[in-house]
């Protein structure tokens, strides 16, 4: 486990409360752990007490404030309860790390309508719940002009998707779902932002984080290659999502809303493994253009159904 200096001021977010959905491991629990370390109440949400007990343990142990919510961010009785469980206790929400979320590799042709169904509901439902109770029952809480009059802004929202810019093979149903947050997290940003409330997106490419470790055998073999497809030629770290989420969250980002930070090495701006020339090769046009083929590459030119009946 490693330790990691914010580069953010001590006391950038005192005396405000944020929430952290899956705040017990990975990304969300550096997350806590970045937010804590800056002075904020953290309350950890998650499904599985064991994993929130020891996080909140842990940063109490490190002088922070923390508690935490048992809740499955699909169910929206208990998103309800939670997010009025959380404002009776603290007064007011003014963070919110929509973090939780994953999903399972699967050809898209495999997928059953119930494992579709449970990533969607994690991924895109469970965000929407989230942010939509700490909206409204800010809004009931604190007027517009209270939160002005207090210097404060509304709740600041950041939404954690991934890398799903071409699409997300391999795991169709996380990249419909992420594409689905990025665009409610756009919606949410104009509706909203006359309320104060600024929503914006993170986007991690590959991460090295405690999530990868949930993954079976073949598909770590998978990820341990994963860092060749990155133009920075490694995965990224917990801390680099963190220290982008505490800048949207903080004044520093104060005039932005609806975007999303990709935080990913490069990767999906060169998927593709050859190697860039030192010197690029000037191509003559006189007028004439030729095609040829070269041999070793013509079956690369068939269709893979043509390909199987040769
Ligand atoms: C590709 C290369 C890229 C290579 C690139 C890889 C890197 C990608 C980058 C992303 C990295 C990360 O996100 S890392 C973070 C990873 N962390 C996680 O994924 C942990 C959280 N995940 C989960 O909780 C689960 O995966 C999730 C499905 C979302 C939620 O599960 P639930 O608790 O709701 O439900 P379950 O009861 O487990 O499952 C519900 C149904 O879902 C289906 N289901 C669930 N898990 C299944 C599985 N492993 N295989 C098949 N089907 C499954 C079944 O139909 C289940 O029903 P039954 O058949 O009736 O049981
Ligand atoms: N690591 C990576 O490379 C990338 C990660 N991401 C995303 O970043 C986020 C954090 O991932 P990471 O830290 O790697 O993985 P983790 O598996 O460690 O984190 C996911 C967390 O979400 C919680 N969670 C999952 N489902 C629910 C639910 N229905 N209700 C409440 N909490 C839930 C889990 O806790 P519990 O099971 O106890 O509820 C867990 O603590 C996820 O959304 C992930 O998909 C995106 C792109 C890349």
């Amino acid at each position: 486990m490693s330790c990691y200096e914010s580069i953010f001021r001590d006391a950038l977010f005192a005396g405000q409360v944020g929430l952290v959905t899956g705040g017990g491991s990975g990304i969300g629990r550096c997350i806590a752990h970045e937010m804590a370390r800056l002075g904020a109440h953290v309350v950890l949400v998650g499904r599985t007490v064991e994993k929130l007990e020891r996080v909140a343990a842990e940063i109490a142990e490190d002088g922070g404030s923390a508690s935490w919510w048992a809740c499955d961010i699909r169910d929206e009785a208990g998103v309800k309860a939670m997010v009025a469980e959380i404002v009776a206790a603290h007064g007011r929400v003014d963070m919110l790390v929509n973090n939780a979320g994953g999903q399972y590799p699967s050809p898209l042709a495999h997928l059953s309508k119930k494992g579709w169904e449970a990533v969607v509901a994690t991924n895109l439902t469970g965000g929407f719940l989230m942010a939509r109770e700490v909206f409204e029952q800010s809004m009931q809480t604190f007027s517009r002009r209270e939160h002005r009059a207090q210097g404060r802004p509304g709740p600041a929202i950041v939404n954690i998707i991934a890398d799903m810019w071409r699409g997300m093979p391999g795991m169709a149903h996380s990249g419909a779902a992420r594409a689905g947050m990025q665009n409610l997290t756009m919606t949410a940003a104009v509706e909203w932002a006359r309320f104060g409330i600024r929503v914006n997106a993170v986007a991690p490419g590959w991460i090295a984080s405690a999530g990868m470790e949930t993954y079976d055998e073949p598909m770590k073999t998978t990820i341990t290659h994963l860092h060749k497809s990155v133009p920075l030629k490694r995965l990224g770290t917990e801390s680099e999502v963190s220290a982008a989420v505490c800048f949207l969250l903080s004044p520093a980002a104060a005039f932005m809303t609806g975007q999303t930070l990709s935080v990913d090495g490069g990767a999906p701006l060169y998927p593709n493994q050859f190697p860039i020339p030192a010197h690029s090769n000037s191509l003559a046009f006189n007028g004439f253009h030729r095609a040829t083929t070269p041999a070793f590459l013509s079956a690369h030119l068939q269709s893979p159904e043509d390909a199987d009946q040769t």
